[in-house]
């Protein structure tokens, strides 16, 4: 049954998508018990992370199969260049991160990985590669978000990064995400399984790295 690909892969990857879901960042998210100075963190990185997702986009919207599909990744490329960056600018000002420390910050390892990888995805050429990628990117962030408790916390940096991950819009992005790679990942299975779960090893070291030495306090 070609609609279980996509449920496929992420079975292949478990244990490591649970624990990237339910990662100590996401349970200290719903709190808004993030402190200042993760947070600040995460955000610099995933910023940067934003970059190369919008070329991914690009290489989606170039490499689909049908007008549909190019009209979709269009829009959301829309939606992610104007709401998602007004998020981060905002963030960083109530963060006290001024863009001097922005520039100062280097890249962290995963996210010269993720980088690669969207890069990589896209130069293959193939939907599928490109579409396995994006899955993870955002099937895994709506996992997540979509199991927030409630009430969301009070702080918009907090509650914001849940809701622009638990929306309709996004919901129903995810959703065509699946089925595009439902329809034309079996036909490529072992290029879709290899950018599949080496994306969601990336998402585990992306909030692995926001607690290493250096960037965070210890648990108290
Ligand atoms: C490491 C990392 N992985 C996935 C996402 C999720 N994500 C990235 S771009 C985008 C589109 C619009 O929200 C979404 C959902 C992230 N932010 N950071």
């Amino acid at each position: 049954m070609t609609e279980q690909f996509t449920e496929t892969l992420k079975q292949a990857s478990e244990p490591t998508w649970t624990k990237a879901v339910e990662h100590r960042f996401v349970s200290e998210l719903y709190t808004g018990t993030i402190p200042d100075k993760v947070m600040a963190f995460y955000l610099v990185q995933d910023h940067r992370f934003l970059d190369s997702f919008l070329s991914l986009l690009g290489a989606a919207m170039a490499s689909a199969d049908t007008l549909d599909a190019r009209l979709r990744f269009g829009r959301f490329a829309g939606t992610v260049s104007g709401e998602e960056n007004t998020y981060f600018l905002r963030a960083f000002e109530s963060l006290g991160v001024t863009p001097e420390d922005r520039a100062a910050t280097p890249d962290a390892e995963p996210t010269i990985g993720f980088q690669s990888i969207m890069r990589e995805a896209a130069e293959t050429r193939s939907y599928a590669a490109v579409l396995s990628v994006l899955n993870v990117a955002e099937g895994l962030y709506y996992d997540w978000a979509s199991r927030a408790p409630k009430p969301l916390p009070k702080n918009f940096v907090h509650a914001e990064w849940i809701t622009l991950h638990d929306n309709l819009e996004f919901l129903q992005f995810v959703a065509f995400l699946r089925d595009e790679l439902d329809r034309v990942g079996p036909a490529v299975p072992e290029i879709s399984r290899d950018f599949f779960l080496r994306a969601v090893s990336l998402e585990l070291d992306f909030f692995n790295a926001v607690y290493e030495e250096g960037n965070a306090p210890d648990r108290p």
